[in-house]
Parts: C-alpha cells; sequence; structure tokens
C-alpha cells in the first residue's frame, strides 16, 4: 500500500495573515513528522470509505460498481478536500485521482441539492485537457449522480458545440460544469456564461491532469478564468507528475494549499505504477515491423493491447501492415471526427476489439505541421484531395482510462520522459497488473536511456526497471523476417495515403449515423466496427496462419503460458477493485512475464541479451523461408 507524503504549505502567499496561519500548520506538522507518519501508514492502510467521512449515498454508489475500497490517494486527499482546503495532489496515473476529488466535491454539494432556487451558473468546475478526458469526468460524475440518486446537474461542454447546443445545456441551470480551459472564454464571448455570474457562484474548481493544461497550451485561457475565481473558491490541483506547469499552476490558481504527493513501498518515487512490468527490445526502425508482426502473432504478449506510433501515417502502414496478416486493428488520432473517436474508446474499453494503434498528443504539432506542409503540396496537385484537420483539443494518451489494456507497446518511443509516463500509465490502472514493450531504434536510444535513468532515479542509474523482453527469441523472430519483409513493401505511401483518407471518410458517415444514433439508444455500441479492414484484398491464408513448423519450441511454449495466463486473468476481471484486490493479487503469479524466461530459468531475461536484443540460442529453429 502506498503511502502519501503530506508536503508542508509551500505556495506564494498572496497574504500575510495566510502566510502565518500557513506557517504554524508546518510547524505543527513538521513537529511530529515521524510518529504522524507512521500514524498515518497504519491507519491509511486500513481506512475505508466510511472512515473517510464519505456521506452514505456516495459510498453505496461506489459498492455499486464494485469499489469496496480507497486507493491510497483518496484515503489521503479526500478529507483534506472534504476539510475545504486547497490541495494539490500528485500521484501516479490510474492511482484513482478522478474519484479523489469527485467524490468529496459531490458531498459538499449534497446540501445545496435540495434548494429551491438554482445558483444562476454552476457552482463547480472541472477543468481537463482534452475533449475525451472531458467525456470520461462527465460520464464518472453522472453515474455517481445517477446512483445517488440526488438533485444535482452535470454537464460537459467543448468548444466545438454550438452555440445553441451550449445555452441548451446550461439552460437546466447544472451545478457541475466539465469541460476544458479553451472553453470558458469562447462561452463568456459567446454570452453564454457570465463571468459576473461565475464570480458569485463558484465553490468549487478542479484542475484535472495539471501537468498537462499549460502543455496544451491553455495558459491564456487558465488566466482568463482565474480572474474570476472568488477568493473563498475552494481550488483543486490534480497531477500525475511533477513539472515547472504544475508548480506555475499552483502560484497561479491555489490559496496555502496542502500538498499530497504520493509514494509507493519506499521514499523513492516511482512515476510509473509498480504493477506494470516494463520491457524493452532493440531493434533497427526497419525492423519494428518484423518484431511487432512477432509479439502479435506469436501471442507471446496479452490482450487488450495499446500500440502507440508518433505519426497517423506509421499508424495507417502498421494497420494495413497487420491486416495482411489476419490482425485487425482500429486506430485512433486526432483528425478523426469527436463522436468516433469516443466511440472508438467505448467499443474498445467494452472489449469489441483488442489492438488499438494510438497517436500521441505530443506530436500535435509535428503533425500538424506535416498536414500543412502536405496540404499545399496537395493542393497544387488536386484540389479536391482530402484535407485532415486535427482537433486542438485531442487527446487520447494523457488521463484516459483504457479498461483492461493488459499490454502498452511502443511502437515508436516517445518524444519526453513525461510522454512514456503517461503512455504507460493506460496499463496497471487501480488495482490491475500490466506490462509494457518499448521498441527502441538506435536512434531513439538517447532519449530511452534518459527515460531509463529518470526511472532508476539518482544514484541509481544501472538499475534494470525497463528489462529486455524475455519471450520472444531471435530465431522467432527470424522465422517472419521474408514474410513481413515482402508484405511491408507493398504498404506503399499511396496505399497508406487511401487508407487514411477512407478511414477519414468511413469516420466522418459513422460520425453523423453515431451521433442521432446515439440520441436514440445511448448504450448501443455494436452499430459501428471500427476495426473493419482497409485493405481491398482479405488476408492470405499462408500469411494468416502461421505453420507451427516456423515458430520455436520456446516462443510456443511462451505463448502458450500467455494465452493460459490471460484465460486465467480473462473474463471474471473486475474494474472495480475493492473486494477483489487480494484475489488480482494473487493472480499476478499466473503472468508468463513474471515466470517464464526463454532459457528455461524461472525469472530473468534470458531470452535477450542484455542489450535487448533478440537471444542467438541455436536450439531452434533455423530462419526459413515459406513462400
Ligand atoms: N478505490 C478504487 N478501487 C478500485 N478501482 C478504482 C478505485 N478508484 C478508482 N478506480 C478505478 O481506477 C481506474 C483509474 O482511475 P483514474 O482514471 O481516476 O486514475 P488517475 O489517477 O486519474 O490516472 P491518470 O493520471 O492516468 O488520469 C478507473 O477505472 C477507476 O474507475
Amino acid at each position: 500500500m502506498g503511502k502519501a507524503k503530506v508536503k508542508p504549505v509551500d505556495d506564494v502567499k498572496p497574504e500575510v495573515e495566510e502566510a502565518e496561519k500557513a506557517e504554524e500548520v508546518e510547524e505543527q506538522r513538521d513537529g511530529g513528522e515521524v510518529a504522524a507518519e507512521e500514524e498515518e501508514e497504519e491507519a491509511e492502510q486500513d481506512k475505508s470509505f466510511e472512515e473517510l467521512g464519505l456521506d452514505p449515498r456516495l459510498i453505496r454508489a461506489l459498492s455499486k460498481k464494485g469499489i469496496e475500497k480507497p486507493t491510497p490517494i483518496q484515503q489521503t486527499a479526500i478529507p483534506y478536500i472534504l476539510e475545504g482546503k486547497d490541495v494539490v495532489a500528485r500521484a501516479k496515473t490510474g492511482s484513482g485521482k478522478t474519484l479523489a476529488y469527485l467524490l468529496p466535491l459531490l458531498q459538499k454539494l449534497f446540501s445545496d441539492s435540495g434548494r429551491k432556487e438554482k445558483k444562476p451558473a454552476p457552482c463547480a468546475f472541472v477543468l481537463v485537457p482534452s475533449r475525451e478526458l472531458c467525456q470520461q469526468v462527465y460520464t464518472e460524475v453522472s453515474w455517481l449522480i445517477e446512483l445517488c440518486r440526488v438533485q444535482l446537474k452535470a454537464v460537459q461542454l467543448t468548444s466545438s458545440m454550438p452555440v445553441s447546443a451550449m445555452r441548451n445545456a446550461l439552460g437546466g441551470l447544472p451545478e457541475i460544469l466539465v469541460t476544458t480551459p479553451a472553453c470558458i472564454p469562447k462561452c463568456f464571448a459567446d454570452g453564454v456564461l457570465d463571468p459576473a455570474a461565475i464570480s458569485d457562484s463558484l465553490e468549487i474548481l478542479v484542475l484535472d491532469e495539471a501537468d498537462l493544461l499549460l502543455s496544451y497550451g491553455y495558459e491564456d485561457n487558465l488566466r482568463s478564468v482565474t480572474s474570476i475565481v472568488p477568493r473563498r473558491c475552494q481550488c483543486l490541483l490534480m497531477s500525475a507528475t511533477t513539472s515547472s506547469d504544475v508548480e506555475k499552476l499552483k502560484k497561479l490558481i491555489l490559496h496555502n494549499p496542502v500538498v499530497l504527493t504520493l509514494q509507493e513501498g519506499s521514499d523513492k518515487e516511482e512515476p510509473v505504477p509498480s504493477n506494470v512490468q516494463q520491457f524493452w527490445i532493440s531493434c533497427s526502425a526497419q525492423d519494428k515491423l518484423l518484431h511487432i508482426l512477432a509479439l502479435l502473432k506469436l501471442e507471446v504478449v496479452q490482450k487488450k493491447i495499446l500500440i502507440f506510433i508518433n505519426t497517423i501515417d506509421m499508424g495507417f502502414k502498421l494497420k494495413l501492415f497487420l491486416e495482411k496478416f489476419g490482425i485487425k486493428t482500429a486506430i485512433l488520432n486526432g483528425e478523426l471526427p469527436q463522436n468516433s473517436r469516443l466511440h472508438i474508446l467505448e467499443q474498445f474499453n467494452a472489449g469489441l476489439f483488442d489492438y488499438l494503434i494510438a497517436t500521441d498528443d505530443n506530436n500535435q504539432t509535428k503533425e500538424k505541421e506535416e498536414v500543412k506542409g502536405e496540404e499545399n503540396k496537395e493542393s497544387k496537385k488536386n484540389k479536391r484531395r482530402f484535407k485532415p484537420k486535427l482537433d486542438a483539443e485531442f487527446g487520447v494518451v494523457r488521463g484516459i482510462d483504457f479498461k483492461k489494456v493488459h499490454t502498452v507497446i511502443n511502437y515508436d518511443m516517445p518524444q519526453s520522459v513525461t510522454g512514456y509516463i503517461h503512455r504507460i500509465g493506460r496499463t496497471g490502472r487501480a488495482y490491475s497488473s500490466g506490462s509494457s514493450v518499448s521498441l527502441v531504434s538506435p536512434d531513439e536510444m538517447e532519449g530511452f536511456e534518459e527515460i531509463k535513468s529518470f526511472l532508476a532515479g539518482e544514484g541509481d542509474k544501472d538499475s534494470d526497471i525497463i528489462t529486455p523482453f524475455p519471450l520472444l527469441t531471435e530465431n522467432a523472430v527470424e522465422s517472419l523476417r521474408y514474410r513481413a519483409e515482402d508484405i511491408a513493401k507493398s504498404v506503399t505511401k499511396i496505399a497508406i495515403r487511401e487508407s487514411r483518407a477512407q478511414d477519414l471518410r468511413n469516420e466522418i458517415i459513422n460520425s453523423e449515423k453515431l451521433k442521432s444514433h446515439f440520441e436514440a439508444n445511448p448504450r448501443d455500441l455494436d452499430l459501428l466496427k471500427h476495426d473493419k479492414l482497409l485493405s481491398k484484398t482479405a488476408p492470405a491464408p499462408h500469411l494468416r496462419d502461421i505453420p507451427e513448423y516456423l515458430v520455436d519450441a520456446k516462443t510456443q511454449e511462451a505463448s502458450k503460458m500467455v494465452k493460459l495466463a490471460r484465460a486465467a486473468m480473462g473474463g471474471s476481471r473486475r474494474s472495480g477493485g475493492g473486494a477483489n484486490t487480494k484475489k488480482k493479487r494473487s493472480r499476478k503469479g499466473g503472468d508468463p512475464l513474471k515466470t517464464f524466461s526463454a532459457n528455461g530459468s524461472k525469472r530473468g531475461h534470458g531470452g535477450q541479451k542484455k542489450d535487448g536484443k533478440g537471444s542467438s540460442d541455436g536450439s531452434a529453429n533455423k530462419k526459413q523461408k515459406t513462400n
């Protein structure tokens, strides 16, 4: 169980009186630090939602969703928020930060819910960096309200909504508004929200994924929001990493906050959950297609699988390539219409497909530039060619709660340490376990070393937090080389461009269908398939089914174990943690990545050399051509 460390108030105080008060709190806390921490740890391990002082309606609602026990950050943050303190909470990805603020926020609004006269503007704002997150938080708050049966209303607004729709949404005088920072100035400009009314009504302001808000370019937007936040308003700042941006926001918005930093086990901060096993494979950029084919086709990684690439074109290349081998994938990127993106996420979360290829929102600028250049060239050639537009509020990676993703694959390495942490955080959510595999080319090695040394922490540079992937032998990879290279050649730039355009057209049509269909049938998930084939020809049987003789014995064994582990973990896994925690933890023993080595040792990296390259064990099959 993690331990939340309470750092004393460390903000620049706007008022002397408050600064003095804060120092008192600091002194008192410092005075009893060791004992307090031990006590805290002891108490935290046993704290239930009841003991945190939560309303029984909320506890019942959580229980209906299978959530019985608070996560460490919830245990620590909820009492402070209920007390009315400004809070900065930093805890790793997937640690349950959303409920850590939503539960006390709702409880505070419960007392208002019986009021006859509603306030003219929402009294709680939750600001998130992307539309996808907006939808996610809105869904979370909506089920809580529904299950608690209270007269509260939440709405979500995004910048792309027509003014009439915004007016409509705000017409019912909601108490809670979930939105992006960019949307608020737009609402002011369109006369949909009144700054004076907000100054009167606002009681709680949450900045979720605070480490990302500024990197999404929301600084000016946030300044226009903060200028109208009344002094009495309670402000909460949730974040997965520390950065200068978080410090900046803290100074901009919070007053005398309590700073909570969640640490697990030791004092060393581990930004990636310890229940995620991190692996890597060293290969050339050209060989990445071959390696991902081996990972997926030989089934040595567990489904569901989220694959990150850095550009949209690469996503389509990968999709077309894998299709030829009968591996169906769906694609998620910032040029798809919003309805489609949300629907793809919903389908993936519901388990309707196993492989999702996602572009990292980090690369928006790069993509935008590429698209611009492309557009200029294209428009000269052919004015009717498709011109994709990227959505500035797109963000699939950061903060999105992908359900039951067992493996994250970095096909392309992310361009920053923070990007890596957020990507890997899409698995191992709450109490579940997961793994990641990064394909690292020589060009990416420098960035990879940076990530490794950041994760290892100060003075511990050589410790292997990301270890070579053990379940794929060099022979197994080589056995697929001929096919992979042959098929890779057939995935031309023209094929990629056509597929990208076709997919976009399909999704635009889907998006319209989705909009009207979901208005009538909000729970119907299976209307449209997002992992349908883009190539015109079906995969050839000899590529779809890899003959057994091609796969060496060790890889076959690894694949069998992965399947067994999946069957053991499969159907009965629930997203709610609480009561099932013990059971889930004991299942970790069935994870072949924890117990299996391609060289047959109990646990280790036997199938790979220390540098992440495949094993050169000669006992397995030799490279074979099969055409
Ligand atoms: N007490 C709990 N017990 C079990 N599951 C929980 C609990 N609290 C939250 N969860 C689940 O854990 C998952 C991750 O939660 P959440 O999205 O809030 O994480 P997060 O800390 O915000 O991660 P990120 O930084 O990536 O956004 C969600 O599916 C959520 O429903």
